[in-house]
């Protein structure tokens, strides 16, 4: 029988994975929260709004009746904003199937706790349904139109990790296993802070110097910080890690670079949202960051001076000033 995939959420990264999903051979439903939204999706065969110029396989069905999606499907992949992750938990908590696994593609920690992905599924569904999270650089317009990608899979079950990789893996799309879930989703929700701060510096026209010197800064922040939670510093080294931070710092299809680019044109966080029109994780991840940090006394200057642009506490060029004036020191500590 034909393997079936619900994808939930059909912004742009669960649009793309339902296309792909559905190339690869599955039988695919995407869901969406609009009915309005997912009928004309349906109808058209395209996520105008979101993804647009990826046409929709056959095999994909989108509609907005959550019940019949997950009843339908062996496994679910949500690609909500992880804002919605614990909401959407709640949510299909009473829907499940015994033993149906999940696969989350969020990339951030939970406002006002700041806890981990895994933290929340926990908190949630406990230990009752296998799940894994699925990390990388992979920006959903170049793996809707079929270009080549590749991620990470992260799970404390190593045969669920697996069992998803082989399930996206093909097609020009490459999937590897983890079992370093801290790791893995502190570089998802970091690099998007490290993202804002390279748009910031390269909108204020700082140079190639500057970006290298906060990529590679910014990096070792995030591995400092997956360390004190438990992760692996050279999960950091991998895809979910220095993979994803140089494609978010360095291409302007990132949401978070141009949400930087934007705050060094002295926009505000709420101008520069209207114009993105796509949620923009690193704004919520900032502090919550930056609170982790702080409880596990993880020094992360540039998740500091962030996190004090987007809070309108300092200025874009005020932030550059501060992180110039941090003392000289060895560079590995
Ligand atoms: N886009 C990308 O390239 C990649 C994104 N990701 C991650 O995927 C996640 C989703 O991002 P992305 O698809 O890009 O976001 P988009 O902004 O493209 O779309 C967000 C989608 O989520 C829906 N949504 C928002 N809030 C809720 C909610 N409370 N309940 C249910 N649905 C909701 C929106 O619906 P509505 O239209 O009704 O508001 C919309 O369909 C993020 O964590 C992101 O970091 C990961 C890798 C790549
Ligand atoms: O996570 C992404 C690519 O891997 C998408 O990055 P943005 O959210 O910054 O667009």
């Amino acid at each position: 029988m034909t393997y079936q995939v619900a994808v939930l959420g059909a912004g742009s990264f669960g649009t793309a994975l339902a296309i792909h999903l559905a190339r690869r051979g599955a039988s695919v439903r995407l869901w969406g929260r609009d009915a309005a939204q997912m009928a004309e999706i349906q109808q058209q065969r395209e996520n105008a709004r979101y993804l647009p110029d990826c046409p929709l396989p056959a095999k994909l069905l989108a509609d907005a009746d959550l019940a019949a999606a997950v009843a339908d499907s062996d496994d679910l992949l949500l690609a909500t904003p992880s804002h919605a992750l614990r909401g959407m938990l709640s949510t299909l908590q009473p829907l499940l199937k015994a033993g149906q696994g999940l696969a989350i593609a969020c990339k951030g920690l939970e406002p006002d706790s700041g806890k981990l992905i895994h933290e929340v599924v926990a908190d949630v569904l406990g230990a009752a349904h296998p799940f894994s999270v699925i990390s990388g650089p992979t920006f959903a317009k170049e793996l809707g139109l079929g270009l080549p990608t590749a991620v990470t899979i992260a799970s404390d079950d190593r045969h669920y990790a697996e069992k998803f990789a082989h399930l996206l893996h093909g097609d020009g799309f490459r999937a590897y296993w983890s079992e370093d879930l801290p790791g893995v989703e502190i570089g998802g929700a970091a690099k998007n802070v490290m993202a804002i701060g390279v748009g910031i510096a390269d909108g204020l026209g700082l140079g190639a110097n500057t970006r290298a010197a906060l990529i590679t800064r910014g990096l070792a922040e995030m591995m400092r910080l997956a360390e004190a939670l438990g992760g692996k510093a050279e999960t950091l080294m991998g895809l979910s890690g220095m993979g994803d931070l140089v494609l978010t710092c360095t291409d302007n299809q990132s949401r978070n670079r141009r949400m930087g680019l934007l705050l060094a044109q002295n926009k505000s966080v709420a101008e520069a949202s209207a114009e993105i029109r796509q949620v923009v994780e690193g704004v919520k991840a900032a502090p919550e960051v930056l609170r982790v940090a702080q409880r596990l006394g993880v020094e992360m200057p540039i998740t500091t001076a962030v996190a004090a642009v987007l809070t309108g506490r300092i200025s874009a060029v005020e932030a550059v000033a501060q992180l110039a004036k941090r003392p000289a020191k060895a560079e590995l500590t």
